[in-house]
């Protein structure tokens, strides 16, 4: 467990089984940083992240987001920001409407709530864009779409699962860095979901490596990354040119 002073995210002896998978958790995430959840394929990365947002609930132990207690709660009442790969955005919708829905599903938005989805579409780089429908929008804008849906929210706990895995290269290094300002300004709590050991590099403070359904280590990133006597470790750092 790295050092730290208080959790934004607690899971305390979480244990859930589905089908023939099953899954144990105890781990505490840190306020305000940005924590990878990293692991081989169908080590749990998803469904741990699917624990925190409300869509499993755990068959024992507890969930606790900013303190309060939610196991019981549904996501929506949850104080979460999803971002996933396809980003989630409804293909009938414009942009506005689109990043609205993150205040309100109702979208009864008042001025403010407008001047919110405004300001939040010109720090994505997506001002005068307001009308355009999703399908019109290159990956890259979708996925910036997704973000200021998020900041819109202005829930303390943004969880992100593969939110960079449909981009090219040269997008996916300037999302990165968008995430990072975005961090930076908000100091919101980030949970990301990656396969790729540069995301770590560049964005995270904090590493839960998973294997087979349990955490194996959760460690500062540098901590980590000198773990390479962990061959699962190992395996995982070696897949990219670091
Ligand atoms: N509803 C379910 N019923 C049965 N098995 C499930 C269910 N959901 C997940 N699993 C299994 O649990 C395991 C972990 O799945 P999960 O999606 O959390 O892994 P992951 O680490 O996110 O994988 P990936 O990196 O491939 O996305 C997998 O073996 C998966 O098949």
């Amino acid at each position: 467990m790295p050092p730290e002073t208080r959790s934004a995210v607690e899971l305390e002896d979480v244990g859930l089984k589905l089908g023939s998978a099953e899954f144990y958790f105890d781990c505490r995430i840190a306020t305000g940083q940005i924590t990878a959840i990293v692991g081989p394929s169908g080590s749990g990365k998803s469904t741990l992240l699917n624990l925190i947002a409300g869509f499993e609930q755990p068959d024992t132990g507890r969930v606790r987001i900013e303190g309060e207690d939610v196991t019981e709660r549904l996501p929506a009442a949850r104080p979460v920001s999803l971002v996933f790969q396809d980003n989630n955005l409804f293909s009938h919708l414009d942009l506005f409407t689109n990043v609205g829905l993150g205040i309100d599903p109702a979208l009864r938005l008042t001025a403010a709530d407008r001047a919110s989805v405004s300001s939040a579409l010109v720090r994505v780089g997506l001002q005068g864009q307001e009308k355009r429908m999703p399908a019109t929008l290159s990956g890259g804008e979708r996925q910036r779409a997704a973000f200021a849906r998020a900041l819109v929210r202005k829930k303390p706990v943004v969880l992100l699962d593969e939110p960079f895995a449909a981009l090219d290269p040269g997008l996916r290094a300037a999302m990165v860095d968008l995430l990072a300002d975005l961090h930076r300004e908000t100091g919101f709590t980030i949970v990301l979901v990656t396969h790729d050991p540069q995301d770590v590099v560049r964005l995270a403070s904090d590493v839960l490596f998973l294997e087979h359904g349990r955490i194996a280590l959760h460690a500062t990133r540098d901590v980590f990354f000198s773990r390479t006597d962990l061959p699962a470790i190992a395996a995982f750092i070696g897949e990219s040119a670091l």
